[in-house]
């Protein structure tokens, strides 16, 4: 361990000072020290045919009931006097990779813990999981949260193997908790992470260990998702740097009109930051892990669609463009995915990088073959995108079937860029409520649960505070569907795909034409903190429901202002040019295309 993880820091910038002054806001079953604890029904899980195997595996934490959150009844809505409420000892741990507002979930969870009785300690598990194995700990005081406060990182206490999964890892958690007579364990984190809390809060469970286990749903890849769980703490701030450094690459195109951007955007095992940061930015392409795997395409069929989207724009005399791609892309693609699982099982095999050509088999090796050599030394998604691109447009030179410019390409993973961002409010907000919950999940005894908040897309007054068992989030893996189906692996709350049926994905298969040839790029900017657009609202339409783009106020002062210059009825090209001539080109598809537009039949465009 060679950071010095906790220690005050002098916060070097004006900005980071100003934010560390931010005070997130509670909704108002929080804002007391003590909550009402209202228990629902009883839960399954979520994959109704797994809920046999999630029982088994879960015995003593299956199928506990659903918790809600409320202002206490009576005088004023104080609860128990603190000298009836014992002091809490609680353990925080960040497990998983580093998201904005981590932070958060440590401050809201200190003041409430202090709010509840002044006595309480927190303790933060230092370097992340082996600091709980090794009961490594920093007293969480207010001292020590002072620089940290509404910042990014999770460099309070550090993060490392993102694991308590093995039973030797599961026992020293255990014993750590044991050491510490911890009252509660709480761990931020995404999937993986959550469904190792799960596991330990089982074990405990039987162990006859008092420690409760409280999972937080934080993630940048936002896959964490299903009925109980919105969004995860950090997705939002995330969609929004990207989606600002996407909208500037678009705009560097289409200035210089000579390259197309492939850029890559974190997210393995889901596209959710790709598909939100598309529906920001308007790039013009976007190609999707969810969809590639649903129509089974190969990898020539993938470029082909690159490659038809290329000739289309320079029918149109545009030779440059914007391309986003998930991480997760590749292994989407069949035979990419079986080829990356060969490799990966030959390396695990301690096989030699240089013999592992010869051992693969016929078909792989024959298409290792076919990659470019600077790919087979590390499989790069958009380099290796690009490179293809290019090979097949001069192929369709050389026969005559494109007659544009040469085609050029510039590459970009945005990722690590994002991930250490100071986070957006509605990230200091949601991060901070969760550590409020936590501590009364734990007060109420709860175990094997995670925090939730249910209303997101509204104003932080109207959230709703819960707690759902981590059970039920579970599924079970199988290798075939139907009767006779055979699970694979334990039961684990596994991440979420994109909703191929979804408003966010309809909304741009609507648009992905008009976004691949029109060039009506959005440029969102910088996460703003305070003033016009503080309060602009979460990463739209990850949230049900959530108005598209939550502009609707700015394209109200647009429409009133169209309304003055162009007549009823007109057509679309009329009122995209009304548009354009009072606000930016990259607005006009925003205004256009907001379900307003609708509601607006005499100024609907034909
Ligand atoms: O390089 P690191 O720190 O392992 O993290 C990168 C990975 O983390 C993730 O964000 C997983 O949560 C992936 O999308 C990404 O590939």
């Amino acid at each position: 361990m060679n950071a010095d993880y906790g220690a005050p820091t002098e916060l070097a910038g004006p900005l980071q000072q100003r934010r560390a002054l931010y005070q997130p806001r509670l909704p108002p079953c929080l804002q007391g020290a003590t909550v009402r604890v209202e228990y629902g029904d009883a839960t399954a899980t979520i994959d109704p045919t797994g809920a046999h195997a999630v029982a088994q595996a879960f015995p003593r934490t299956y199928g506990q009931r659903l918790v809600t959150f409320l202002t206490p009844d009576g005088a004023a809505g104080a609860g128990k006097a603190v000298d009836e409420r014992p002091p809490i000892r609680v353990g925080v741990v960040f497990s998983g990779r580093q998201s904005p507002g981590g932070h958060n979930v440590v401050w809201g969870l200190h003041d409430a813990l202090k709010a509840y009785n002044p006595q309480s300690i927190l303790y933060g598990f230092i370097g992340g999981t082996e600091g709980l194995f090794a009961n490594k700990t920093l007293e969480i005081t207010d001292d020590v949260l002072a620089s940290y406060k509404n910042q990014g990182g999770f460099d309070l206490l550090g993060r490392s193997i993102d694991q308590i999964r093995s039973s030797k890892q599961v026992s020293a958690a255990m014993t750590t908790c044991q050491d510490l007579n911890l009252d509660g364990l709480v761990i931020v984190g995404g999937v993986t992470s959550n469904s190792d809390a799960a596991q330990l809060a089982e074990t405990l469970v039987q162990k006859n260990c008092k420690t409760k286990v409280v999972g937080v749903p934080v993630s940048l890849n936002g896959d964490l998702k299903n009925q109980f769980v919105e969004t995860t703490v950090g997705f939002d701030t995330v969609c929004k740097v990207n989606s600002q450094l996407i909208s500037n690459v678009c705009l560097d195109a289409i200035s210089a009109g000579k390259y197309y951007y492939f850029v890559r955007l974190m997210g393995r095992k889901a596209s959710h930051v790709a598909l939100e940061c598309a529906l920001q930015s308007h790039p013009n392409m976007l190609i999707m892990g969810e969809e590639v795997a649903l129509s089974k395409l190969t990898l020539m069929e993938v470029i082909n669609k690159i490659c038809d989207g290329v000739q289309a724009r320079a029918e149109l005399g545009k030779h440059h463009g914007v391309l986003l791609i998930p991480e997760g892309l590749i292994e989407s693609i069949p035979e990419m995915y079986a080829l990356i699982q060969e490799i990966s099982n030959l390396h695990n095999n301690n096989v030699p990088v240089t013999e592992i050509p010869t051992q693969l088999s016929p078909w792989a090796a024959a298409l290792f073959q076919f990659l470019p050599p600077f790919i087979r030394r590390e499989i790069d998604t958009e380099q290796l995108l690009a490179h293809l691109v290019e090979a097949e447009m001069i192929k369709r030179t050389k026969e005559g079937r494109y007659k544009g410019k040469k085609f050029s390409s510039v590459c970009h993973f945005f990722g690590y860029q994002a991930r250490g961002s100071l986070p957006s409010n509605f990230d200091c907000d949601y991060a901070y409520v969760l550590g409020h919950i936590s501590l009364h999940m734990i007060a109420a005894g709860l175990t094997g649960y995670m925090a939730t908040v249910a209303n997101l897309k509204d104003p932080v007054h109207k959230w709703r505070c819960a707690a759902a068992p981590l059970t039920a989030m579970m599924s079970v893996r199988r290798h075939l569907r139907g009767p006779g189906a055979i699970p694979i692996g334990k039961p684990a709350i596994h991440p979420s795909p994109i909703d191929l049926k979804g408003k966010a994905y309809e909304l741009l298969r609507e648009k992905a034409s008009s976004f691949l040839l029109d060039d009506f790029y959005r440029t969102p900017g910088g996460i703003q903190f305070e003033g016009p657009g503080s309060d602009a609202k979460p990463i739209t339409l990850t949230i049900e429901d959530q108005d598209y783009m939550g502009d609707i106020e700015m394209l109200k002062l647009y429409l009133d202002k169209v309304k003055t210059i162009v007549k009823p009825g007109c057509s679309r090209d009329t009122l995209k040019a009304a548009i354009s001539s009072m606000i930016s080109v990259t607005h006009v598809l925003t205004v256009m295309s907001h379900p307003l537009n609708a509601e607006l039949p005499l100024y609907h465009f034909n």
